[in-house]
């Protein structure tokens, strides 16, 4: 799980619509909802799984747009967590 995401993990997440960050070993996404009770419905969803999983993201709310950033703090780049956590973000955008 700690291991530097391997590419093919990477590809995955690019065709996922999850970018390369510059500078940094992290992906970015925006999610677009129909209204801000959507996209706050997104995050607190999604906040359970953090929880859960215990990998949390970096991410803001700007009314009806919700921006994620994703890498493993403790590793300093991306692991297998941010994969999964990024899969069940689109999940629960719906995509
Ligand atoms: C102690 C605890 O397991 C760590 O601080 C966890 C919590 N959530 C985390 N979230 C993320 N994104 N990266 C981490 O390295 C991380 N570490």
């Amino acid at each position: 799980m700690n291991e530097p995401l391997d590419d093919a993990a990477r590809e995955t997440l690019k065709a996922a619509g999850w970018q390369a960050v510059e500078a940094r070993d992290a992906v970015t996404k925006t999610y677009r909802f129909a209204n801000f009770v959507e996209a706050f419905g997104f995050m607190t969803r999604a906040a359970i799984w953090a929880e859960k999983l215990n990998h949390h993201p970096e991410w803001s709310n700007v009314y009806k747009t919700v921006t994620v950033t994703l890498t493993t703090h403790d590793t300093g780049g991306l692991t297998a967590l941010d994969a999964k956590l990024a899969a069940k973000m689109d999940k629960l955008a719906g995509g």
